[in-house]
């Protein structure tokens, strides 16, 4: 994940690393121009100006490229925040929706706010440790070339240093993962709640969700706990570890300086890279920082990687009215066959009845027929084309769907129905309401058209209906009712159909259903059972079967009862 997030935006991850390096080198260099000014001062010639020009040069050097990692820094890591979320969203809103689905709402904020943020703060994260073990190591050697004895005296605490290292990365990793793990935990219940408030209120069960969701805060409070001993751990071990090493090194270096083998300003530049290379306090939140970034980037990963569907850039003949072609479509979740070898054909601008029990696999068929998610086995071809090798947004263009709980997108009723590539003009969207049955209860809106969503009480037929107007309002060769009118009365439901029958000839209908009014309608019916195809014929043909009838619950009205329209076939949309 980590060098993913270095190809995201490498220019300024790599200006990052360069000043971070620039000021870790001018930090390494000080030591021993000091070291050498002081001995030519100390010598007694003229002041030696030279070295301190560049003693202050390094100074500045080293704050300006500081300065600059801290703003650049910055700004990298908001701008790849940004990009990151939008990459994210982008995946989440392309891939199938049972993909998106895997992810409950509350994980998802988690992931593409806080986590999104930490993620993008590895690069800068890991430019900063790099920097953060150079300097010690620099120091080291800095040491070691100054004065040998003094270096063997330092490498004593070197192994304590090194152990101390490793298992505050690797704690760190552990409890950042736990901690943002039991964070979505939180959020996902809080997400269920606020969805969920009318059942939680109707079953009076707001203390155990109160208590439900502030469950797992106790352990998100155990994770910080754990976060702060790492911490305070490292910080109290290499508070005992480097005072100690400092007195051991300042110790050889002052005998050294006795025996006469180190000048002073040699003593100066070795207990400087002494320091330098004690530096763990800077390693250690270094090392913090980046595993914190890496566990968010590894938390990331799985949304980034969510998988778009493929095409190969076929084409939809020009003209074409939309005949779908479902050929041996298997389904399989987890590994239950939801769709079996599911075969039949609705010839262009005719309309066809998905029937069967509730959780026989007409919503999936329905998925499945407009590319919502491909079968794992079969094919779906629209107009000879199978589906699977058009691009996704000529897809949308060519087939519309309205669901049975639609979710109104846009800031205006008129935006909702208008919602969508290539929106509608002001003059389609009234048309497509006023088929859908919603013109007369939009008009009496407060603001007509213009009201905003939030503020259009609407009911659940209503919220349909304005559903149905988005479907109708960008008429492709394909539209696809998924249960869309359960929520109608009767005689709006049958003016409705009314209005879907108008599309006879010029588009094709799949339509999920319920009511025996509804399958009576349509031109054909296909009955599935058990994700099976049980029968695919004409409504008052499949009445004749006891087991079809039951499937609607005790509607037995006869066929005659639901007069099939009297434009079938007219189009030649009977085969
Ligand atoms: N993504 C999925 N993973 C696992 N099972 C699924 C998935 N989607 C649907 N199912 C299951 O597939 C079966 C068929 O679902 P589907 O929604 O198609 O039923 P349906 O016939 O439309 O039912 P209803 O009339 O009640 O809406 C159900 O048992 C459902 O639980």
């Amino acid at each position: 994940m980590l060098p993913a997030l270095f190809r995201h935006r490498p220019v300024p991850a790599v200006a990052v690393l360069v000043c971070d390096i620039a000021g870790a080198l001018c930090a390494l260099a000080m030591p021993l121009a000091l070291g050498l000014t002081i001995d030519r001062l100390l010598g007694g010639g003229a002041v030696p100006w030279a070295w301190i020009a560049v003693c202050a040069a390094l100074v500045v050097a080293e704050t300006a490229s500081d300065a600059a990692v801290t703003v650049l820094g910055g700004v990298h890591s908001a701008r790849l925040t940004t990009r990151l979320r939008e990459l994210a969203l982008d995946r989440l809103l392309r891939t199938e929706p049972r993909r998106a689905a895997e992810f409950s709402p509350g994980d998802l904020t988690t992931r593409l706010t806080a986590t999104a943020t930490a993620a993008a703060g590895a690069p800068v994260a890991a430019a900063g440790a790099l920097c953060a073990v150079l300097l010690p190591v620099g120091g080291l050697i800095g040491v070691a070339v100054t004065d040998f004895w003094t270096a063997l005296a330092f490498l004593l605490g070197v192994p304590p240093l090194v152990l101390l290292l490793r298992a505050f990365t690797r704690d760190t990793g552990a409890v950042t993962a736990d901690y943002q793990r039991t964070q979505a935990v939180v959020a996902t219940r809080l997400a269920e709640a606020v969805d969920g408030a009318a059942t939680v209120r109707a079953a009076g069960s707001a203390r155990q969700e109160h208590a439900r969701i502030t469950a797992p805060l106790g352990e998100l409070a155990a994770h910080g706990r754990r976060t702060w001993r790492v911490h305070g751990r490292a910080v109290g071990l290499s508070s005992v570890l480097l005072p100690v090493l400092t007195a051991l090194v300042l110790g050889v270096a002052g005998l050294r300086l006795a025996a006469g083998a180190l000048t002073v300003g040699e003593l100066v530049t070795v207990s400087r890279y002494a320091a330098l290379a004690m530096g763990i306090g800077a390693v250690t939140g270094a090392l913090g920082a980046l595993a914190r970034s890496r566990a968010a980037g590894e938390r990331l990963g799985p949304v980034l990687a969510l998988p778009e569907p493929g095409h190969r850039g076929a084409v939809l003949p020009p003209g074409g009215h939309g005949t779908l072609t479902v050929t041996g479509v298997d389904v399989t979740r987890g590994g239950r066959a939801l769709l079996r070898n599911v075969t039949l054909r609705v010839p262009g601008g005719s309309s066809m009845a998905v029937v069967g029990l509730s959780g026989s696999g007409k919503s999936v068929l329905a998925a499945v027929a407009g590319r919502l998610c491909d079968p794992d086995a079969g094919s779906v071809a629209l107009d000879g084309v199978a589906l699977r090798d058009v691009a996704p947004d000529r897809v949308r263009r060519e087939v519309s769907y309205a669901f049975a709980a639609p979710v109104l997108f846009g800031a205006t009723v008129a935006d909702a129905i208008a919602f969508g590539a290539d929106p509608p003009d002001a003059g389609a969207v009234r048309a497509a309401a006023e088929a859908a049955e919603a013109d007369g209860f939009v008009r009496l809106l407060p603001e007509g058209y213009d009201t905003p969503v939030e503020r259009a009480p609407l009911s659940g037929g209503e919220r349909q209906r304005l559903g149905l107007a988005r479907a109708f309002a960008r008429p492709g060769r394909l539209l696809i009712l998924d249960d869309a009118t359960s929520g109608l009365d009767t005689a709006t439901e049958r003016r409705v159909q009314r209005a879907l029958d108008r599309h006879d000839g010029r588009c094709t209908r799949l339509v999920v259903a319920h009511r025996a009014s509804t399958a009576a309608r349509a031109d054909r019916v296909v009955w599935l059972a058990d994700g099976t195809v049980r029968g695919i014929g004409r409504h008052e043909q499949l009445w004749r079967d006891p087991a079809y009838r039951a499937v609607f619950r005790g509607a037995e009205a006869p066929p005659s009862a639901e007069p099939r329209r009297d434009t079938v076939g007219e189009h030649g949309a009977r085969p």
